[in-house]
């Protein structure tokens, strides 16, 4: 919840704004409002000066030691709710879905940047759930993700055969297994080099927009009225950043869905997460404007949304098995007594893999992808425990603080797969990570299933094939990384060096096998 703002700005603002703002929290402290425990607010500001610019998800974290798992805050005059527990989380985002499915209006995003209706901005409304059942049924449907297996497949054996070759480059290579894979799903298109533009320009398209600012977090979020200044005038500087990735993402939706409209037009296409759409929504061959905005929109969002998230988790999984050496040592020797030396696992292991599965959680639990999850919205006022939630409140999750629960996860800090052995049915579903780092209710992550596939995917033939080592400094002592994550809506892992050697000759053979094997079976 960065504010974005210098002080310049906020004079010029504050002066503009005060008696609006005076006005608001006049409306709203005289609604008689029990509102949930939370930091005592000052006016105008509310509890703006007590929220950190980085690491908000830890604060918040202190905070519930304090005040509990529902804490009520305002920055400006708008009302957040800070969720700290898995229950509490469930209790109002999936029990009282009907309710709390909105997303808050980003306003800097939604007016400036992603101008056209975009599904994960959108209401639980019609329009939303129309795009919701496209997403279900290319993503939540058993024998649709099973069809997306060669492809997943093909990319690890690029992505083992590039780590022998460069493992110095190892989170390039694996942002092009995520970038890969999802290209593919989103619209046929098959990546064959790391120089691959549309990845190129994606990805830069993403950082644009990321660095305006986290989710409703900027200064024109909180005063509306700010996207009527002129742009001489102070506080005014977002608009021409805006301008940048509004192109950026215009482009970013166009250029890959006028290919495969073209491709269309003179043969026959790959099936993708496209053209299902278009198939869904085109019953001669045309399509309304409101059709084509959301086909583009959400093949976009898909590679958007999952390849920044999933890359996230494997990273993670490179930097502990890095710190922890013993770790991947238990998982190999699983590996090599179930699936023994001759075969790279797969998914119909999974179940006789336990640790390798420990390992996978503890890598979500460790590092959540998202800290403080993707905020909904409630839609009319609430009262929880005893307490009123104003409506309109944003609902932000504190997934960090469900992670660090130290009565479900004694020394949270260390990543401990040991901690998911053992336990019974009930413990292990109480314990599991993908309860909250996917989100919650109506609005949970579609795309988790195909994450939750790559990542073990990943995760078990890293472990089959290779050794991930420390490095050496100059004078010959290990390197230790230390666990640093980036600030900002996702968790990104801070760069570290490791080294990476295949286990064996045989190991080499296996990705030799498959690459192979990929290269003559081509996935059409
Ligand atoms: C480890 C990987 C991933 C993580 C941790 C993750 C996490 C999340 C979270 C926390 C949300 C917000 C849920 C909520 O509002 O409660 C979300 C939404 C979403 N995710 Fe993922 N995600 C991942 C991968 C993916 C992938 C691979 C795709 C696409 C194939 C995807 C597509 C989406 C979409 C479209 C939404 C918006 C849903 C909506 O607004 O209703 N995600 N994800």
């Amino acid at each position: 919840m960065s504010t974005g703002f210098n002080r310049t700005d906020a004079l010029v603002i504050t002066s503009l704004l005060f008696l609006i703002l005076l006005i608001n929290r006049l409306a709203l402290s005289t609604r008689g409002h029990r509102l949930p425990p939370g930091p005592s607010r000052i006016p105008f500001l509310g509890n703006l000066h007590q929220v950190p610019l980085v690491d908000q998800q830890k604060t918040f974290a202190e905070w519930m030691q304090k005040y509990g798992d529902v804490i009520y805050i305002e920055l400006f005059s708008k009302p957040f709710l800070i969720v700290s527990s898995v229950q509490a989380a469930q209790d109002l985002m999936e029990k009282r879905a009907s309710k709390y499915s909105d997303r808050p209006y980003f306003l800097l995003l939604r007016e400036f940047v992603m101008t056209k209706p975009l599904m994960i901005f959108m209401s639980y409304d019609n329009r939303y759930r129309r795009l919701r059942r496209w997403y279900q049924g290319s993503l939540e449907n058993k024998a649709v993700l099973e069809g997306y297996r060669p492809v997943q497949t093909r990319e690890i054996g690029r992505l083992l055969s590039s780590l022998m070759e460069t493992s110095e480059d190892f989170i390039s290579h694996i942002k092009r297994f995520n970038g890969a894979v999802m290209l593919d799903i989103a619209y046929g298109h098959r990546v064959t080099s790391v120089d691959d533009e549309f990845m190129i320009f994606a990805d830069k398209t993403i950082a644009t927009i990321t660095a305006l600012g986290s989710f409703a977090a900027t200064l024109v979020d909180f005063f509306p009225i700010m996207k009527y200044l002129p742009s001489w005038m102070p506080g005014s500087g977002f608009k021409k950043q805006a301008v940048r990735g509004k192109e950026m993402w215009d482009a970013m939706e166009d250029i890959p869905y006028q290919k495969l409209r073209n491709a269309m037009e003179s043969d026959s296409v790959k099936r993708s997460f496209t053209t299902f759409m278009l198939d869904e929504v085109s019953h001669d061959g045309k399509l309304t404007e409101d059709d084509e905005i959301d086909v583009k929109g959400s093949a976009t969002l898909m590679y958007a949304a999952g390849v920044d998230t999933s890359m996230t988790s494997l990273s993670t999984l490179m930097l502990a098995m890095t710190i922890y050496p013993e770790v991947a040592r238990k998982a190999q020797a699983e590996i090599d007594q179930v699936v023994g030396l001759s075969r790279l696992p797969d998914l119909s292991d999974r179940d006789v893999l336990p640790y390798v599965e420990s390992i996978v959680k503890e890598v979500y639990r460790w590092n959540p992808p998202a800290p403080l999850g993707v905020p909904h919205c409630v839609r009319d006022d609430d009262n929880y425990r005893g307490y009123d939630i104003p409506g309109g409140s944003m609902i932000v999750p504190n997934v960090w603080a469900m992670s660090r629960d130290s009565a479900l996860y004694p020394d949270p800090e260390a990543f401990r797969p040991e901690r998911f052995e053992g336990l019974d049915a009930n413990a292990t579903s109480l314990l599991d990570p993908r309860k909250y780092v996917f989100g919650f209710g109506r609005r949970i992550c579609p795309g988790r299933y195909l994450a939750d596939s790559s990542v073990w995917l990943v995760t078990a033939s890293i472990l089959a094939t290779m050794n991930v080592g420390r490095a050496r400094d100059a004078a010959g002592h290990e390197i230790v990384p230390a666990p640093s994550f980036k600030n900002g809506i996702i968790s990104h892992v801070d760069p570290f060096v490791c080294t990476i050697l295949p286990r064996s000759e045989r190991a080499v053979r296996l990705i030799e096998e498959l690459v192979a094997h990929s290269a003559e079976n081509p996935i059409v």
